[in-house]
């Protein structure tokens, strides 16, 4: 296992989290590990059962006082948990965990629920499949965790969640809600947005096109598989920056597209260089490597396509004593090569390339 340094928990449990899907599970699963009380709650008692099963808390019982009430329940409902926990635990702060942050603040003030031990937050840090079955306990680390404190929040339970935010291995951020939900808008309503229409122009694209999709495709379209209903709510909650973002993307695509029609009319080639190199400008502002954990480094070695390869390369793993903190496999049909891109601790990355290579193995790309 990797060894952790030892940092004193900094979280003031019980924990309750209400709503144990792929969040909830997740959080709990990541208190859990540092020895935070966690209790949990959902709408669904199966859902609930299996995040217990799963280590993330336990079952509620009569007289639970948790200091911290963490909501991770769909947007639509995030303004009923919060006033329920309000009213339930009068001296617990309690926080969220919406992708949207100024549609659930609005139900709530509408409702004239007071709202002084209410502070709104949003890791950012998710997967494509919701549930506790798609749960990690890593799933913060080194992600952003925003935080929309206000003038009358107290210093006091602003720590309480910023403890949790940091025990989990986030990177704390403070916001207006207004300011989060214009970036979010861009960053992550957008990009999901266009990778499942990306994706919907695939499902009646002839057999013969599919079977060639390779890398760049998957990299693309990994958001596509994210669950209607969820998404549903958070682009409704979020509707005004969401159209904003999608206006830009159809004027670089109107643009690209003219000038594709006559790509040898004068400027038209350096209309889509332009959009390609204003990529390249974008692509470089985003913190950490490209789609890859912050956390490891990642060696792509090249496996031949016979029985037992895998099974080697991970024992000779083991015996160059390099621990493999994640394994990903890319595989074509009809290739005779698959690559394993393993993903190891960075100080030990020249090491494992150097012992490897000794050992025969060819390495893909680092
Ligand atoms: N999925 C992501 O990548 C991601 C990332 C960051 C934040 N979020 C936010 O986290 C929240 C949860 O998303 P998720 O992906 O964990 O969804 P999920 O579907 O995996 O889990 C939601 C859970 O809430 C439960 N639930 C629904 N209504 C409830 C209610 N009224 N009371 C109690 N439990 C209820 C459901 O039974 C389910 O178990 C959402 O608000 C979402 O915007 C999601
Ligand atoms: O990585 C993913 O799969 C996500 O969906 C994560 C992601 C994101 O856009 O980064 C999606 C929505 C959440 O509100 C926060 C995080």
């Amino acid at each position: 296992m990797l060894e952790q340094k030892s940092v004193a928990t900094r979280t003031r449990g019980p924990v309750r989290i209400v709503g144990a899907g792929l969040l909830g599970a997740s959080l709990g699963l990541a208190l859990r590990e540092k020895g935070v009380e966690v209790i949990l709650d959902d709408a669904s008692p199966s859902n609930l059962r299996l995040a217990v099963d799963y280590g993330a808390g336990r079952l509620p019982v009569e007289g639970d006082a948790p200091a911290l009430v963490i909501v991770c329940v769909p947007p639509d409902v995030v303004a009923d948990a919060v006033e329920r926990a309000l009213l339930d635990y009068p001296d617990a702060v309690v926080t969220d965990v919406a992708s949207v942050k100024l549609a659930p603040l609005r139900a709530l003030e509408a409702r004239g629920t007071d709202l002084t031990r209410y502070i709104g937050s949003h890791p950012m840090a998710g997967r494509e499949r919701g549930g506790a079955i798609s749960a990690r306990a890593d799933l913060f680390f080194g992600r952003p965790w925003v935080i929309c404190r206000d003038e009358e929040t107290r210093r006091e339970d602003l720590a309480l969640i910023e403890a949790v935010a940091l025990d989990v291995g986030g990177v704390l951020i403070e916001m207006t809600p207004e300011e989060h939900d214009a970036s979010v808008g861009l960053v992550s309503h957008l990009p999901q947005l266009v990778s499942s229409l990306l994706a919907a122009g695939l499902s009646d694209a002839p057999d013969a096109a599919i079977q060639l999709a390779g890398q760049g495709l998957r990299d693309t379209t990994r958001l596509a598989s994210s669950a209607p209903e969820l998404w549903l709510q958070i682009l409704a909650a979020n509707s005004g920056p969401v159209v904003e973002a999608l206006e830009g993307m159809i004027a670089r695509l109107s643009a690209v597209t003219d000038a594709l029609r006559d790509p040898d009319a004068p400027g038209a080639r350096r209309a889509v260089a332009d959009a390609m190199a204003a990529g390249n400008s974008g692509v470089a502002r985003i913190p950490g490597k490209h789609g890859q954990s912050q956390r490891f480094a990642t060696i792509v070695v090249m496996v031949d396509d016979t029985p037992g390869q895998l099974g080697r390369l991970l024992t000779e793993l083991g015996e160059i004593n390099v621990n493999m903190e994640d394994l990903r496999l890319e595989h074509s049909p009809g290739a005779q090569i698959g690559l394993a891109e393993i993903a190891v601790l960075p100080e030990v990355k020249q090491r494992t390339i150097e012992d490897l290579g000794a050992r025969g193995w060819r390495i893909a790309s680092v």
